[in-house]
């Protein structure tokens, strides 16, 4: 990979033979009516990275742009909208470094690769710093040695060209136009080499990707989950039909070309929507799941439900929420949005009982299995929305000494978080991939009786605008019964 520093900006083309545009991809230009090429200076970032330019008494966020350069961008008017695209970086600052993967500036899967990694690093600080600051001073964020490959899980969309040629790829940016990508420098390298497997597999073969606008086809998306640990793989097919013509064949094909795989599924959906999975699904051979190794434990994984998607980050993550959470053997600790039980049964081994509540069923069935896999005794898991489960809890007059939640990026809702209130745990440890939507939550736990004490960043998402971090809340003196 080269990552020469200084390179002027020019987007990249035709690298490795990525150049097929999809037959209905537009431009932003055909998009929107009316735009100029302006020359700005870049005064700082976003949080999600974007460069920050003056234009007429607008600001502007440019993608790509960074502070101190000088820039020619293209400004697309909308009525009292405006966007801007970066044309040409007229004097490149000393943290741009040449993007190391050939798809980033059509992917848009990365949103931080032209700025070096340390950059990447001050960002997200900055980023937490500046959020966090009503409840005090941020740890230095942990960060990955090798920021590259770090990905268990990816998921490829599949369609056609306007040469009618089959593709796979990635949604560009809030639409369903797919920008073909062959590999991708965050993916485990195995998933990729998997995907190339079934695109050429699918040339040879009747089987057709499925066309949203006409409802033909058959294949909509390519999920593969990789055991960093165990090296068990899973693919997921998710296709329009149950009917799959020549699934004998393929399933032979795909294990010979690679026998690594360990699990193949089918899902189906039928919906027209952007959520990938559907929820009927048959499995074509293995036991449906994979295993993984996570901080000395092991965990049983469905196609549906959730596991953190960066391993070597999570170790550290959940390191320092059981450290925040100080327990001594004696605590009832609630893993709330608990997934497949991964923080839970990691606190179980330090903690008197844990209670864990999920909505996802499957993610549920699989939190049972990995504390009977486990040999864990004290830690039970139900299916059920966390907000709901906790009212049940506050109601009964049930007891908690500490609370670990880590919600979805919208965060967690009144319903939950007031009975927490009521529940009156010593310690909240607060694990969260949207820093916007946990400050909110944030402000309301201290509104209501607690003090944040701790907040450590954690990188789990490099070359994107993602961070994670994790808070520690104690329960004010006097606040207690
Ligand atoms: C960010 S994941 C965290 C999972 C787990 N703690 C982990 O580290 O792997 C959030 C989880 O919350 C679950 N979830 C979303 N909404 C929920 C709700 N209202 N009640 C309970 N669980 C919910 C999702 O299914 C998902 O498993």
């Amino acid at each position: 990979m080269s990552k020469q520093k200084n390179k002027t900006y020019k987007k990249s083309k035709n690298k490795h033979n990525r150049s097929e545009k999809p037959y209905e991809k537009q431009n932003s230009s055909q998009r929107v009516k009316k735009s100029v090429t302006a020359e700005v200076t870049c005064s700082g970032l976003t949080n999600e990275g974007k460069g920050i330019a003056q234009w007429k008494g607008k600001q502007l966020e440019v993608p790509h742009l960074l502070p101190g350069e000088k820039a020619e961008v293209t400004v697309f008017q909308k009525g009292r909208f405006v966007n801007a695209e970066l044309k040409r970086v007229i004097n490149p600052a000393k943290e741009r470094v040449e993007p190391p993967c050939a798809y980033y500036y059509e992917c848009g899967g990365c949103q931080l690769q032209h700025m070096s990694n340390q950059t990447q690093s001050r960002l997200k600080q900055q980023t937490i710093d500046g959020l966090m600051k009503p409840f005090g001073k941020p740890e230095p964020i942990l960060t990955m040695d090798d920021p590259y490959n770090y990905r268990n899980k990816s998921h490829t969309t599949f369609g056609l060209n306007h040469k009618r040629q089959i593709i796979g790829g990635l949604y560009a940016q809030n639409t369903h136009e797919i920008t073909p990508v062959d590999w991708c420098l965050i993916h485990d390298p195995k998933a990729d080499e998997i995907v190339q497997t079934i695109k050429d597999y699918m040339k040879t073969s009747k089987m057709q990707p499925y066309n949203e606008d006409t409802g033909r086809g058959f294949l909509r998306h390519v999920l593969i989950k990789v055991g960093k640990v165990s090296e068990e793989i899973m693919v997921v097919l998710v296709a329009a039909s149950s009917e799959f013509k020549g699934k004998k064949n393929f399933v032979k094909a795909l294990r010979k070309a690679h026998p690594e795989i360990t699990t193949m599924l089918l899902n189906v959906n039928k919906r027209d929507t952007s959520v990938v999975l559907g929820d009927q699904e048959y499995v074509l051979f293995g036991k449906g799941t994979i295993t993984d190794t996570l901080c000395g434990l092991k965990f049983e994984i469905s196609a549906k439900s959730f596991y953190q998607i960066n391993p070597v980050q999570t170790e550290k993550l959940y390191g320092k929420a059981i450290e925040m959470a100080e327990l001594t053997g004696e605590e009832t600790v609630i893993d709330a949005y608990c997934g497949i039980g991964t923080i839970g049964l990691v606190a179980s081994q330090k903690a008197g009982k844990v209670i864990g509540v999920e909505v996802n069923k499957d993610a549920v069935r699989d939190a049972i299995r990995n504390s009977k896999r486990n040999g864990v005794k004290n830690a039970r898991f139900y299916q059920g929305d966390a907000g709901e489960f906790m009212i049940e809890m506050a109601k009964r007059g049930d007891k908690a000494d500490v609370v670990i939640m880590d919600p979805p990026r919208s965060g967690s809702d009144e319903a939950f978080l007031s009975s927490v209130v009521q529940l009156q745990p010593k310690r909240i440890v607060y694990v969260s991939c949207n820093p916007e939507t946990q400050v909110r939550d944030l402000k309301y736990l201290e509104k209501n009786g607690y003090d944040v004490e701790g907040i450590q960043p954690v990188d789990m998402f490099p070359q994107t605008m993602h961070v994670e971090a994790v808070t520690k809340l104690v329960l004010k003196e006097g606040t207690g019964s």
